[in-house]
Parts: structure tokens; sequence; C-alpha cells
């Protein structure tokens, strides 16, 4: 694992945020579909110091990324720890960071379908919306609810067929598509029950900075 990978202007990244606690077969599925289905040149895995939505406390980072490395191994797919490095956790905060360090990088959000339907909570989620394209990957069970979430409907216009998807990386956002992929039933929630995986910190034992803004959600 390398600080800050390195890319040129003109490339075009695939930026996967997760806990990977641990890091399984979906998420390689989810990041060898996105390469191929959206043209991309790399993608970066970051690994999260910790999910602000969720109460319980990963694994030790190192132990994630080691795995996550185990896990991942592909020629254009960098594990990386920046969220750690720039000392965020909230992933509009990451991405007003990161993006200005990567002038004429092109980059999208990858997630799974589950996110999505989610994705309305998260801090500042439409400005994310509105910096970067994204890619929704399908997920067991989570098609629909991600389908007819709020940020689904509130971005309805700029959702692209996916028979565009080679292009979104290069689009101007808000743009995003559905990639109907072949489902893989996998989770890390299932590897944690089945055991040999550390069970994290417990509850509310993570430090949260909360976000600044105006925006910055209820909890
Ligand atoms: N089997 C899968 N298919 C498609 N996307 C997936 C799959 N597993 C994880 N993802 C996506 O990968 C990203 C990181 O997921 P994460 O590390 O939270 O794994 P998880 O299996 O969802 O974990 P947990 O069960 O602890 O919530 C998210 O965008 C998630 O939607
Ligand atoms: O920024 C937020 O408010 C926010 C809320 C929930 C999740 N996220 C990000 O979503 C990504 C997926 O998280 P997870 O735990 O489902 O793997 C990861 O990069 C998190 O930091 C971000």
């Amino acid at each position: 694992m390398q600080g800050f990978p390195i890319a040129r202007a003109g490339m075009t990244i695939g930026l996967l945020g997760g806990s990977f606690d641990p890091a399984h077969a979906g998420h390689v599925h989810l990041t060898r579909q996105a390469l191929n289905r959206l043209r991309l040149d790399q993608v970066w895995w970051l690994v999260s110091p910790g999910n602000p939505l969720k109460l319980r406390g990963p694994a030790p980072m190192a132990q994630r990324v080691a795995r996550a490395q185990a896990m991942m191994r592909h020629p254009r797919v960098q594990i990386t720890d920046l969220e750690a490095r720039l000392g965020t956790r909230y992933t509009a905060q990451t991405l007003v960071r990161l993006l200005p360090l990567y002038p004429g990088v092109r980059f999208v959000w990858l997630m799974g379908a589950d996110n999505l339907a989610s994705f309305h909570r998260w801090d500042r989620w439409e400005s994310i919306a509105r910096l970067l394209p994204m890619a929704v990957i399908a997920r067991p069970g989570a098609g629909l609810s991600a389908l007819r979430s709020p940020a689904a409907r509130r971005f309805r216009t700029a959702r692209l067929p996916s028979v565009a998807a080679a292009r979104l990386a290069r689009m101007p956002a808000p743009a995003w598509v559905y990639l109907n992929v072949p489902l893989m039933r996998i989770s890390s929630t299932e590897l944690r029950a089945r055991g040999g995986w550390p069970s994290g910190s417990g509850s509310g034992t993570i430090p949260h900075p909360q976000p600044s803004g105006p925006s910055a959600p209820a909890r």
C-alpha cells in the first residue's frame, strides 16, 4: 500500500469506500464489474476509519487493510487508508479534500445498492452527487429499495441507462448508473457471525468527529 496513489490527469478512477470488516468476494466482484463496465483505469478502495452511521467500531485499520490486500489482487486496484491520512470519515469531507489533490482525474463513486437505499442519511449527500458521477452495483435484496430510495428519486433525471456506463466517468455530475450485475450473496456481517474475524471495538467506543457545515444531519 502506498500513501497517496499516483494518478495522471485524464485517468478514470473508481472510489470504493467501505468498512471492509472484513473484505470479501462481494467487494472483489463489485470492483471487477466496475473496472469492466465503467472502463475505469483504476479502482481505489478507501478503507474507512469507521462508518459514521455504524455504532459498532470496526476491527483495527491495519488488520482490515491487510485482509483487503490479500483478497483483492489486481494490478489496477489500490488498497488505501486515504481517509485516515486525510483525517476524514464523512465521504463529503473526504471528497472535498481528495479531489483537488488530483486535478484532471475523473473520479467515480462506487457503491452497492444497499448504500444507495440509505444514501440520503449521509452527511451532505446531495453535494456528493453533484461532486462526481456515481455507479450503483446490484446487491441481493437491495435493488428495489435502492431504486425507490429518496436519493434515486431526487436524482431521477441524472440517471443514465446502463448502456452508457462506459461514458459515466467522463460525464459531468450529477450523473449515475445502476449496474445490473450477477448477484453475489455475501456480506461482512455474515463473515463476522461465522467467527474468525475480530468483532470490533463495540458500540460507540470509536470517537466520531461531527461533520461541519449547515446540512449536517441530526443524529
Ligand atoms: N455482495 C455485495 N454485492 C454488491 N456490493 C457489495 C457487496 N458487499 C459489499 N458491497 C458494497 O461494498 C461497499 C463496502 O461494503 P462493506 O465494507 O460495508 O461490506 P458489507 O458486506 O456491506 O458489510 P456489513 O455487512 O458489515 O454492512 C458498499 O458500497 C457495499 O454496498
Ligand atoms: O459521509 C457519511 O455520512 C457516510 C455515512 C455512511 C457511510 N459512508 C461511507 O460509505 C461507505 C460504505 O460504508 P460501509 O460501512 O457500508 O462499508 C464508506 O466509505 C463510508 O465512509 C459515509
